[in-house]
C-alpha cells in the first residue's frame, strides 16, 4: 500500500488531522529527495503511573495519527518513558513497569491491528532501555551546561506538574526529551500540541550539541470523549479498551454532548479524529454511519457536514451517541477478541493491573460512598488513589523510592 502511494500522497497523509507542523522541509526532503522512510517517534510517560495507568479509548486519538504514519510507510517508535514518568511525578510503582510495558505493546498492536494497518515498522523502546547509557548520561550533562535554567522551566511549562519547590527533575525533563530524538535516530517527533514549547526548545538546542534538529508534528488537544468538565473525578468518563458492550453504551448515555454545540463536543471530536479516519484505513472510506428508528440513516463521509446537522439539531445528541456506540463498539471487536484469545496478554494484564489489596478497597468504598452513589463500579487503583489529580502528591516519598528502586534494577540489568 505504501509502495503504491505518491510521495505527495504520504507526505498528506502523514499531515492529516494534524494541527501544526515545525520543519515540513525536513519530511520533504527525507520522503521526497531521499526517498527513503521517514523516521518518526511517539513518547509516552504515562504508562507507569499508578492512576492514568491503563490504556483508555483516549489513547484512538494519537493512535490514528501513529496508523496515518505506518500506512505512509514510515518507521514508527513508540517510546515508554518510563524515566520521564518518574522525573515528572515520581510515581513508578517498579515491579509494575516492565509488565505495564508490555500490556500497552499488546493494546497498541491490537489497536493498530484493528484498524488494518501495517505493523511491521512498528517499535516499541523503554525509555530506561537506553537513557541509563554513558552516551546518553554524558549528553543529559552537555545539553545542561548550553540551556539555561530559565529556558528549561519554560520548555516544561504545560507538561511537566508545576509545583511549588520544584525539583530538578522537571528541568531534565524537556532535556532528555529532545535528547530523545537523537538516540532514537528519528527524523520527526509527533505528540500533541501542549508538547510545543519542548519541541521548539529541542529544536534550537540540539544544534548547539553538534546534533540535528528535527521536524515536529503536532496534534490537536482533543476534547476527550465523555465530554471535558467532569472528567477528573469521575471513573465513568473513561472507557477502558476492554469494557464490555453494555458498559460501553452506558457511559456514553452519561456522556456529556451538549445540543447545537460542535466545540469541544467530545463525542463529536472522536468521530472526527478517530471514526471517521478510521473508517477510511479500513478501506470502507470516510463513512459515519447513524441508523435511526424512523427514516433512512444518516450517511456522513466528511465532518463538516456532520457539524453543520448537529448545529440544525438534524444529527441529535441522543443519535450521536447510538452512531458512536455502533462504531466504537465495532472498533474495541477486534481488541477484544485479541485479548480472549491470547493467554499471555490475558496473564499481563492480571499482572500490570492487580486488584488492590482487600483492606484498601474496604476503605474506598466507605470513602466513594460519599461521593459516589455507585461505589461498587468505580476500580480503585493499586496506589490506592481513586480521587485523581488532586490527590497524586499524597505517596511522592515511598514514589521516589520505588522509582530509584528501580532504576537501580535497571541499571543492574544493562551492566549484566
Ligand atoms: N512529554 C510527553 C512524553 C514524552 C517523554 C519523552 C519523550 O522523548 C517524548 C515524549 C508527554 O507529556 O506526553
Amino acid at each position: 500500500m505504501a509502495e503504491a502511494m505518491s510521495p505527495q500522497d504520504k507526505i498528506a497523509l502523514i499531515n492529516k488531522n494534524l494541527q501544526e507542523i515545525l520543519n515540513p522541509e525536513i519530511i520533504e526532503d527525507v520522503i521526497v529527495k531521499q526517498n527513503r522512510p521517514l523516521a518518526v517517534y511517539w513518547g509516552k510517560p504515562g504508562f507507569c503511573t499508578a492512576t492514568t495507568g491503563r490504556p483508555h479509548c483516549g489513547y484512538f486519538v494519537p493512535m490514528l495519527k501513529l496508523a496515518h504514519f505506518l500506512q505512509a510507510g514510515c518507521k514508527v517508535k513508540i517510546l515508554l518513558a518510563d524515566i520521564h514518568g518518574f522525573l515528572d511525578n515520581l510515581k513508578a510503582p517498579i515491579e509494575l513497569v516492565k509488565f505495564r510495558a508490555e500490556y500497552y505493546k499488546y493494546v497498541i498492536t491490537a489497536l493498530l491491528k484493528a484498524v488494518n494497518v501495517p505493523i511491521d515498522k512498528l517499535e516499541f523502546v523503554l525509555g530506561s532501555s537506553y537513557q541509563l547509557s554513558e552516551k546518553y548520561t554524558m549528553d543529559i550533562f552537555r545539553l545542561s551546561s548550553v540551556v539555561t535554567e530559565h529556558d528549561a522551566k519554560k520548555a516544561g511549562a504545560e507538561v511537566v506538574k508545576q509545583v511549588e519547590n520544584a525539583t530538578l527533575s522537571g528541568l531534565i525533563y524537556p532535556l532528555m526529551q529532545a535528547l530523545d530524538e537523537e538516540h532514537l535516530g528519528v527524523d520527526a517527533q509527533f505528540g500533541g500540541v501542549d508538547q510545543r514549547k519542548i519541541f521548539a526548545l529541542a529544536k534550537e538546542v540540539l544544534p548547539r550539541v553538534g546534533y540535528k534538529e528535527r521536524a515536529h508534528l503536532m496534534n490537536p488537544m482533543v476534547p476527550g470523549l465523555a465530554g471535558g468538565k467532569m472528567s477528573a473525578s469521575d471513573p465513568d468518563s473513561k472507557i477502558d479498551l476492554l469494557d464490555t458492550p453494555e458498559v460501553v453504551k452506558k457511559k456514553i448515555k452519561k456522556a456529556f454532548a451538549p445540543p447545537k454545540e460542535v466545540e469541544g463536543n467530545g463525542m463529536m471530536s472522536f468521530v472526527e479524529y478517530v471514526l471517521l479516519p478510521a473508517g477510511a484505513l479500513q478501506g470502507e472510506g470516510q463513512k459515519f454511519v447513524v441508523e435511526r428508528r424512523e427514516g433512512e440513516p444518516l450517511v456522513y463521509t466528511n465532518i463538516e457536514k456532520m457539524h453543520e446537522d448537529y448545529k440544525a439539531d438534524i444529527l441529535t445528541p441522543q443519535l450521536l451517541k447510538s452512531g458512536v456506540t455502533a462504531a466504537l463498539l465495532a472498533l474495541l471487536e477486534p481488541v477484544q477478541a485479541a485479548f480472549q484469545a491470547s493467554q499471555e496478554w490475558q496473564d499481563i494484564e492480571r499482572k500490570a493491573y492487580p486488584p488492590p489489596p482487600e483492606k484498601k478497597k474496604k476503605e474506598k468504598k466507605k470513602d466513594l460512598g460519599k461521593r459516589h452513589t455507585d461505589a461498587k463500579k468505580v476500580e480503585a487503583q493499586p496506589d490506592g488513589s481513586v480521587h485523581g489529580h488532586g490527590q497524586q502528591q499524597v505517596s511522592v516519598s515511598t514514589g521516589a523510592e520505588e522509582a530509584m528502586k528501580q532504576l537501580e534494577l535497571e541499571k543492574k540489568a544493562v551492566e549484566s
